[in-house]
């Protein structure tokens, strides 16, 4: 929590330990403790987050302490046993050491030990511009302890502190402790991404502008409820879709199949800015393609040579393609429909480019890594799954009819699947598909401190026709973290972070919310006291005011020293 918003703090986890073998040698234990009752301060309250105040885990009823006090220790337990069980698997995979292996199998104990206890943030011992970014960071936090700061810079912490673990051995650079976790529940997600693949095909072909509405709108809620497939939240326990309707199970409703859970979770989408997204993307992706196009460029005069350097990005005002970006949030089944989305972009021409943007190192147990991103994509290119479902039988022929022909059974296969994988590769390569992996995802930064910590990402992101931002997280550092009252619009909890038109994705697994029509919040606590948990209920957010692309008053990243902002030539 920074300096000015600790409004909760009152104290640190060492001043309420009375069991601390010291405890009697203080002076308010000789002077105070046994012969005047002193009432201490308790850091913890016993109460849910207060309306206006970032979610911290000293709000006893609230998620947070819930989760940093039970959810996480499981997670950071579970990295220890795949360290023990795994070992020499581990060891094979990465070359690993026994004794790096052994080390942080302890350097993980440590810190799960810190976290339970309400420790204070050890600084970061690596020394990258990266980590002393963070340093200065947790140096410039009031509150430095894991249950009283805001509750998404410790969890932030916790997994950049994994990082550390992994980062300061020799052997174990490399290693991803929620890889195994994250590709099988990958390979758990074959029929669903086959059943979705098939229709993307058939979505592909350039169609009319009422078709490729609603199939963009189709894809958008597959997106919304790929979010609640992700491993942090069910402390890494596999989680697969599953069948929420209440239409009794016949062969054919047995299938995993997310065009049905569409319809069948309808009524759970409580903010729905669906159509606006897709009306909003398609006109501004024209509008840039024609600004692009612009006024031809005037010829180089006879005997002028032509500009030798392209020009310096620091002037754009115009993006060079049409581009949609997406902050990526859970690797697996979730990333394979983001690349549908992706890929029905690109095959219908509303935009040129998408660019991904994932985690530079694991993170949230199942968020996207670079690697995730290749292992997904090659993983549809091999793609194998094979299955025959008997048709729903039909009903008896009335006396006197002849029996119909029964339906032919559906057959559920990887061939599209494989196709698109194959595809994707070629995008990647190609450039249409970029994948990027800046610094300040996995930075404790919520977004509307992007321009300050981050500028060049910020303008990066102006590029942009639209931003999709995908998940839970995403959606709490959108929000800043912040408890709103949830009838507050999208755009005011935005606080001005509006870098092009941001969209937001999000099945809701965290106790903050905005945009909520008058009284919905209220019956929903009603009837289910944790409906904010869990991930059944969902949101589509879209705010379409942003900031115009001007020309950079800093020094483009590209140019360097050499580039001088708005006088680069
Ligand atoms: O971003 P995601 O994958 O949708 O969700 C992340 C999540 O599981 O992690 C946090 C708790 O650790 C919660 O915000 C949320 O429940």
């Amino acid at each position: 929590m920074s300096k000015s918003s600790n409004r909760m703090s009152q104290g640190s986890a060492t001043e309420i330990d009375r069991d601390d073998e010291n405890y009697c040698t203080t002076p308010e234990f000789i002077y105070g403790g046994p012969f005047i009752k002193v009432e201490k301060p308790c850091p913890f309250l016993n109460t849910a987050t207060p309306i206006n105040l970032q979610l911290q885990g000293s709000f006893k009823k609230s998620f947070a302490y819930y989760s940093l006090k039970e959810r996480m220790p499981v997670i950071l337990t579970k990295v220890i046993d795949y360290l023990s069980r795994e070992g020499n698997k581990i060891k094979s995979g990465n070359g690993a050491s026994d004794e790096d292996i052994r080390n942080y199998i302890q350097y993980v104990t440590k810190l799960k030990n810190d976290l339970v206890t309400n420790k204070k943030y050890d600084l970061l011992t690596v020394d990258t511009p990266e980590a002393q970014r963070w340093n200065k960071w947790i140096e410039s936090c009031e509150t430095q302890n894991y249950f009283m700061n805001t509750w998404v810079f410790t969890e932030c912490y916790v997994y950049r502190r994994l990082r550390e673990g992994c980062e300061s051995t020799k052997t174990l650079a490399n290693f991803d402790p929620f890889d195994e976790q994250k590709d099988q529940s990958f390979n758990n997600s074959m029929e669903p991404m086959c059943v979705v693949a098939e229709k993307l095909i058939s979505m592909l072909p350039e169609s009319d502008k009422d078709k490729r509405k609603a199939d963009f709108i189709t894809l958008l809620k597959v997106c919304l409820w790929s979010n609640k497939c992700d491993l942090s939240l069910s402390m890494g326990e596999q989680v697969t879709l599953k069948n929420e309707g209440t239409v009794k199970k016949t062969p054919s409703r047995d299938i995993l199949d997310p065009f049905q859970m569409i319809l069948d979770l309808k009524d759970k989408v409580l903010v729905d800015d669906s159509a606006k997204i897709a009306d909003l993307v398609v006109s501004r992706g024209e509008n840039i393609a024609k600004a692009i196009e612009g006024p031809p460029e005037a010829e180089p005069a006879e005997g002028e040579a032509p500009p030798e350097v392209p020009p310096c990005p620091a002037k754009f005002t115009i993006p060079q393609d049409v581009m949609f970006d997406i902050v990526c949030d859970n690797s697996g089944y979730e990333l394979f429909t983001d690349l549908c989305l992706a890929h029905f972009l690109i095959a219908q021409k509303i935009v040129q480019k998408v660019r991904f943007h994932v985690k530079k190192i694991p993170w949230f147990v199942s968020d996207v890594t670079p690697r995730d991103f290749k292992f997904v994509i090659s993983s549809c290119a091999r793609g194998n799954y094979k299955r025959e479902i008997p048709p729903d039988p039909k009903p008896e022929p009335a006396e006197g009819e002849a029996p119909t022909e029964p339906d032919p059974p559906r057959v559920i296969s990887a061939d599209s699947l494989r196709q698109l994988g194959e595809q994707w590769d070629k995008f990647v390569q190609d450039g249409t598909f970029v994948v990027l992996s800046d610094d300040f995802w996995t930075s404790p930064h919520v977004y509307k401190d992007m321009k300050r910590y981050d500028p060049d990402l910020y303008r990066k992101l102006q590029f942009a026709a639209a931003i999709l931002f995908k998940g839970d997280l995403n959606y709490r550092k959108l929000l800043g973290e912040k408890n709103w009252n949830p009838t507050t619009g999208f755009e005011p909890a935005l606080q001005g972070f509006l870098p092009a038109p941001v969209a937001a994705l999000r099945t809701v697994k965290a106790d903050l919310i905005c945009g909520l029509p008058k009284g919905k919040w209220e019956q929903l606590n009603a009837l289910d006291a944790k409906w904010m948990e869990k991930g059944d209920y969902g949101v589509i957010q879209v705010c379409a005011k942003c900031e115009p692309l001007k020309v950079s008053d800093r020094p483009c990243p590209q140019y360097g020293d050499t580039c001088r902002g708005t006088v680069c030539n």
